[in-house]
């Protein structure tokens, strides 16, 4: 799909799209829990259809579809589930999980499709039995790392074995001591937060520092609790989870997503006039950074009527530690194209090993329209000025790098055609209804 964007004039209230994060986290644990949970504000995005499809091979099943609140958003959700169709928009769902160990048998290889999340939230938790699980993925995924897990088998004499087109793991985990690198990727210790409470033996996480996406281990905290399951940090780089335990179904309302949100409120700084509802304000959400770096870049921000407003500012440049919130990484160069003089990125190492090479495509693509940006291996360094319409961008099949291309072309006022654009599916699958909402005039091409 080609995206051609034409200058708009910007302004509006749209509600951020429900957090990918958190609903992935719900998901999991409404499928693991004992009786029927209701998972509100779900929006059926790929990588979520993907971990929905996973807990129905784990024995998760969709229950009581006719329920008046949930019937719009079940059926949607179902639709993907049962692969059917691709429906949109953000609904509900009714789930009976499977009530902890032992899960039915699996009867297919478990289609993480381009989701990190999926695969490594769920890699510890088919690896509860013995019995081999094969998992597969598109686009980059397979190419991303998953050696802190091949050392954690491997130290166990348990199975994992990966080529190109997949990984095949064989269990049985057991409850004990783990050490973990804090540097490659949180959703690791994230997947063994999820399976290690249902081992009869209480167990120990120890995160080797650097720790990085460490809000995204408190986000994972904060579900499990949600769904009365303990597991707890003892130090800042130790957590102590006891075994044996039942996760309790419950009524979930997803929380608004800030990295989505993040895209508006880069175009609301430029622009004005911007207001994102359904945002928490005290949300764990590392990417809530993205209201402290745009009030450092002198935006004035609003909260008003349930709602953050983003009013047009001179922006100037500033510095960026990208370790707790790698997610804003394609936005924040955007904004540091729109910032008078320079903005640093620092700790944007990880930005390489996403659904793209973040630094690599967003220097390729914000080059074309004249942005001036030059990387090290984990900095990324953007002097503010002019950006020119570009015809020819590409998304790079990475959903962040269209979402931020797009914000800098109606940021900038100038005319833009994306290539890829369907890549926005893996996460936001009504990104360019919001924009429209907004005002932005968008055509959408099959080309
Ligand atoms: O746990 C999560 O929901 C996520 C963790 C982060 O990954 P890393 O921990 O690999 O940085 C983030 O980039 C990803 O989009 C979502
Ligand atoms: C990297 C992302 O997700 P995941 O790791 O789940 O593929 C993302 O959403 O930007």
């Amino acid at each position: 799909m080609r995206a051609i964007l034409y200058p708009s004039e910007i302004s509006g209230r749209v509600a951020a799209p429900p957090s990918k994060s958190m609903a992935h986290r719900a998901l999991i644990c409404a499928a693991l829990a004992k009786g029927e949970s209701r998972v509100l504000n779900l929006s059926a995005s790929q990588d979520i259809t993907a971990t929905l499809a996973a807990m129905r091979l784990l024995g998760a099943s969709a229950a009581d579809m006719d329920a008046p609140e949930c019937r719009r958003g079940a059926a949607a959700a179902y639709a993907h589930w049962s692969g059917e169709r691709t429906v949109s928009g953000p609904g509900s769902l009714i789930l009976k999980g499977t009530g902890g160990l032992p899960f039915a048998p699996v009867s297919g290889p478990v289609d993480c499709c381009e989701s990190g999340s999926t695969l490594r939230f769920l890699i510890p938790l088919f690896s509860l039995t013995d019995a081999p699980v094969r998992f597969t993925g598109r686009g980059r995924l397979m190419e991303r790392p998953q050696g802190v897990y091949a050392r954690m088998f491997a130290e166990r004499g348990l199975g994992f074995a990966q080529d190109a087109d997949g990984i095949t793991v064989r269990g049985a985990l057991s409850a004990g001591e783990y050490t973990l690198a804090g540097n490659i990727s949180s959703q690791f210790i994230s997947g063994l937060l999820f399976a290690l409470p249902l081992l009869s033996g209480a167990s120990v996480i120890r995160i080797t520092p650097p720790f990085e996406s460490r809000s995204y281990v408190d986000l994972t905290l904060r579900a499990l609790a949600d769904f009365g399951v303990r597991a707890a940090f003892t130090d800042e780089n130790t957590i102590a989870v006891p075994g044996g335990q039942t996760y309790r179904p419950c009524a979930y309302t997803v929380e608004g997503d800030y990295s989505q949100a993040a895209f508006l409120a880069v175009l609301g700084a430029a622009r004005g006039g911007v207001a994102v509802t359904g945002l928490r304000e005290d949300s764990l959400q590392g990417d809530r950074a993205i209201l402290d770096i745009l009030a450092r870049c002198g935006a004035r921000i609003i909260r008003t009527d349930g709602a953050a407003l983003f009013e047009k500012s001179a922006l100037r440049g500033t510095e960026i530690d990208l370790a707790d919130c790698p997610d804003l990484g394609p936005v924040l160069m955007v904004l540091g194209a729109l910032c008078k003089g320079e903005t640093v990125i620092r700790n944007a190492a990880r930005l390489r090993m996403k659904e793209s090479d973040r630094i690599a495509a967003m220097e390729q693509e914000l080059r074309k329209m004249g942005a001036e940006l030059f990387s090290t291996q984990d900095t990324v360094t953007v002097r503010g000025g002019a950006l020119h319409g570009a015809d020819g961008l590409y998304g790079h099949n990475d959903h962040r790098v269209v979402m931020a291309l797009a914000v800098a072309a109606y940021a900038a006022g100038v005319p833009a055609a994306i290539g890829g654009a369907e890549a926005v599916n893996k996460s936001w699958p009504d990104f360019f209804e919001a924009v429209r909402a907004l005002g932005g005039k968008v055509e959408l091409t099959d080309e």
